[in-house]
């Protein structure tokens, strides 16, 4: 650490002036080291402060020796998100680094580029391939388990294992029950099966997030501890995953599972094993965070809490036996996946709601294109663009009282966020629409119809007690968005009937 503080003193360790004109983009005075800690660390109060304070639409900043624009407005939301030069894969790289690459390990995995990636993800989440357990080649299967009840087992089995009641951080157990469903959805039985693997893979993934620092990314060629850690926790991570794939290779019968998926289309170990750890890395945080913060607002917000109650105890009368004496895990299992998609419309909304409310970091590009002009400024050739999503998401002007949770600001009359261009950005906008959103609301709605049937819960601090606050995320928090303040911690008992 002390050789980078003297690298970035010497060599980094200048004021920048703002010698603004007015066709330039507004360039932050102080010292861009300073600037860049505070992008890497505070993202979100940095990024918003300075767009309060210097008024600007468009005000740019050095991360060493790279340029970074802040976008702000309309016109630059759109110019952002359609605009065909700007790379997602390359911003996330300087910005983000969230996904582990094979190259770091020197293992090359063929067509690795985020539009294979989608190719191959929207195979897998095929409708027909989640409801019946065909192939998507279409052949019936002998091993034919349908993704739905799967996925309803998995989460009730590790329901159960929390016991009747109780207090739970939903920081580790949600996280690790999307996880699991993750490792479902994105790998094989063999390894959703193995609760040691899991474990393994969950260690190895959450030592790769927190090994993420700005050191690391700013400075690939700097040795730095928390590399070596990402290097190894890649191989590692690599050596698991390949496997579980070599062991779908050698099976007698093929089965429906992404892997058998992959591997029938000839996809090589790199690509298979680099396809779950996208799953992964894009899938867990995210599914995991919304997941965790739909359970704090519904916690606190009994009208919403009843109104989806009352629409999954509805899913439930309508498609299965109520005269059966099936357990509640098993009669959800005969909600076909259509009705999970389109026949939940109070869940639709809470979702929406706190991706609204909790995704309000920066999209991040770089522009690979010539020098493009914006209005009368220019974002130059290579320079690395964002835009903050709370620009739109808590835009008072777009959002009234954007700060409180009401889904029903999506309903008719009001639709606030159809009164004008992308106001909703959630789940991406434009030319990098969120490809794993379907599974993502699948996980997310089976675990609020599970747990919403079958426990009561309320919200309470480390003690036990009831939370006096209100709870509102850590924007700065860009892995996991936690309550600021006291932890929060669900008090559960399951219901009775
Ligand atoms: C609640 C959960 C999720 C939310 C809120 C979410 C949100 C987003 C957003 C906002 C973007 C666009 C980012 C940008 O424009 O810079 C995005 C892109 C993406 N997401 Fe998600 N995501 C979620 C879950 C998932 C899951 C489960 C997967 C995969 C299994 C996934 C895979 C991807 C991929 C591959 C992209 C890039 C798409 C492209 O560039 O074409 N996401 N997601």
């Amino acid at each position: 650490m002390t050789s980078f503080l003297l690298v970035i003193s010497t060599s980094y360790a200048y004021p920048i002036f703002s010698a603004n004109d007015a066709k330039k983009i507004h360039q932050l005075g102080g010292f861009s080291i300073v600037n860049a800690w505070s992008f890497f660390s505070k993202r979100y109060d940095f990024l918003r402060s300075n767009r309060e304070k210097t008024g600007h639409a468009l005000f740019s900043f050095k991360v060493f020796q790279h340029q970074v624009v802040a976008m702000s407005g309309e016109n630059a939301r759109k110019v952002f998100f359609s605009e065909k030069d700007f790379s997602f894969e390359q911003g996330h790289r300087l910005l983000r680094g969230a996904v582990p690459t094979l190259k770091d390990i020197k293992m090359m995995s063929e067509n690795s580029n985020v539009i294979m990636l989608n190719k191959r993800l929207l195979k897998i989440v095929r409708k027909d391939r989640l409801q019946s357990g065909k192939s998507y080649h279409g052949s019936a299967q002998s091993n034919t388990s349908t993704v739905i009840p799967t996925l309803v087992s998995d989460v009730n089995k590790r329901m159960e294992a929390w016991g009747a009641s109780g207090k739970m951080d939903p920081f580790k157990d949600i996280y690790d029950l999307v996880f699991q469903l993750t490792i479902r959805l994105s790998t094989c039985e063999e390894l959703a099966t193995n609760a040691d693997s899991i474990k393994k893979i969950s260690a190895l993934y959450w030592q790769y997030e927190k090994s993420i620092t700005a050191v690391g990314l700013l400075l690939p060629w700097f040795p730095s501890t928390a590399k070596k850690h990402q290097k190894q926790s890649t191989k590692d991570l690599y050596d698991i995953l390949s496997h579980y794939v070599d062991a779908r290779r050698k099976a007698k019968v093929p089965n429906s599972d992404p892997f058998d998926v992959l591997i029938a289309d000839g996809e090589s170990n790199a690509v298979i094993v680099e396809f779950a750890l996208l799953m992964i890395f894009a899938g867990v945080v995210n599914t995991a965070m919304i997941s965790c913060w739909t359970l704090f607002y519904l916690g606190a917000n009994n009208e919403w809490k009843n109104k989806v109650i009352a629409e999954v105890r509805n899913l439930i009368s309508t498609y299965s036996d109520a005269s059966s004496s099936e357990q509640i895990h098993e009669r959800f299992s005969s909600i076909p996946v259509s009705v999970w998609e389109d026949e939940t419309p109070a869940i639709e909304g809470v979702i929406r709601e706190t991706i609204r409310l909790i995704k309000t970091g920066p999209a991040l590009r770089r522009n690979l294109g010539d020098n493009i002009q914006f209005a009368d400024k220019t974002v130059d050739k290579g320079a690395y663009v964002v835009y903050n999503m709370a620009d739109v998401h808590l835009n008072e002007m777009v959002y009234s009282e954007p700060l409180k949770f009401d889904p029903s600001r999506f309903s008719p009359p009001r639709e606030e966020d159809k009164q004008g261009h992308l106001l909703f950005l959630g789940w991406g906008a434009g030319r990098h629409i969120c490809s794993g959103m379907k599974i993502a609301k699948l996980e997310i709605k089976m675990i609020l119809a599970l747990f919403l049937s079958s426990y009561e819960y309320t919200l309470v601090g480390k003690s036990g007690m009831p939370l006096k606050e209100s709870l509102q995320p850590d924007r700065n928090d860009i892995h996991q968005s936690k309550p600021l303040g006291e932890p929060c911690f669900l008090q559960y008992r399951k219901n009775l009937e």
